[in-house]
């Protein structure tokens, strides 16, 4: 992928997102108005279970068949994404927008190799050879740091732990060389140091590749610590917008009280092991080229 580094050209515009889910004859408005642009660049939408995240990643890739989604405006690089056809959907979804889900169990077919699995993702969006996906594969494999690309290869998914699950998965959905990834809560089912790994992988495809990259979580300190951009969701709504590193000056009582609940990672550091491994593999995101 050729690294595209202007950041001022937003690739997703989203203003007014509302999505309802059906509830009998009515419908039950859980997104009420949502707004924001995505850049080349780490986007957190944080927030209490129910308030609505990962029914906006989903709406922006039209995967709710049951629900109704309105907006002003949602525009992928040119593209009307509210007013595109199932069509044109399947030639975004993983091709160009990716979704990481949060246990890659799901998304893994538990009776195929998942190297066959990674190189047939390759495969359904590019006209390769056999061979060519299978190399693909390997590069990628190496790409999101597993050791030895040949033998997980021929693993079957039962055969991999959850943290090299979760890197497959990612494998998976980066060998079309999407442009915008939606991680939806992608690491909150690893180990510390699994999670570090998984963290610095997308973070070198924002910083190198020039990737959108939209982070869901309810985790405030992962996302103001990993981010660039945060929005802060309650009940379908954003109450506030805010650059990560200005997350204290935050406004909204919620986003306070959000804050406050936090474990403080000012000066007490040095008693908090785990925090401490985080900041110091976070040194190492900041001085990435
Ligand atoms: N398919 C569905 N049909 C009906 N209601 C749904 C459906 N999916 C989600 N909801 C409801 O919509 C609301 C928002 O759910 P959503 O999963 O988007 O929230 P979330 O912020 O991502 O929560 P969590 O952090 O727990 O995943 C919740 O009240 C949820 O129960």
């Amino acid at each position: 992928m050729e690294p595209q580094m202007d950041n001022t050209t937003p690739l997703l515009r989203v203003a007014g997102l509302r999505v309802s889910y059906r509830n009998g004859k009515a419908f039950t408005p859980v997104v009420k108005g949502v707004s924001f642009d995505l850049g080349r660049e780490r986007l957190g939408i944080v927030g209490e279970s129910g308030s609505g995240k990962s029914t906006i990643g989903r709406a922006l890739l039209k995967l709710l068949p049951t629900a109704r989604i309105q907006a002003d405006r949602m525009d992928f690089e040119g593209t009307d994404l509210l007013a595109a056809t199932e069509r044109q959907m399947l030639s975004i979804r993983g091709r160009r927008i990716s979704m990481i889900l949060q246990d890659p169990k799901f998304s893994l077919n538990p009776v195929h190799r998942v190297g066959d699995q990674i190189a047939e993702a390759y495969r359904v969006h590019n006209k390769a050879s056999a061979q060519v996906a299978r190399d693909k594969t390997l590069a990628m494999l190496e790409a999101v740091k597993i050791r030895d690309p040949e033998r997980v290869y021929g693993l079957y998914p039962h055969e991999v732990s959850g943290g090299m699950g979760q890197r497959i998965m990612i494998a998976m959905m980066l060998i079309p060389e999407p442009q915008i990834i939606i991680a939806d809560e992608p690491t909150s089912a690893l180990d510390v140091t699994v999670r570090m790994q998984v963290l610095n992988i997308l973070n070198e495809l924002v910083t190198n590749k020039g990737i959108g990259l939209i982070m869901i979580s309810h985790d405030l300190n992962l996302v103001r610590n990993f981010c660039d951009r945060v929005l802060v969701m309650r009940h379908g709504e954003v109450v506030e917008e805010r650059a990560a590193r200005d997350m204290q000056n935050c406004v909204h009582p919620y986003t306070r009280g959000l804050l406050a609940a936090q474990p403080h990672i000012g000066g007490s550091r040095r008693s908090l092991p785990v925090l401490n491994r985080e900041l110091m593999v976070r040194s190492t995101w900041e001085v990435q080229p």
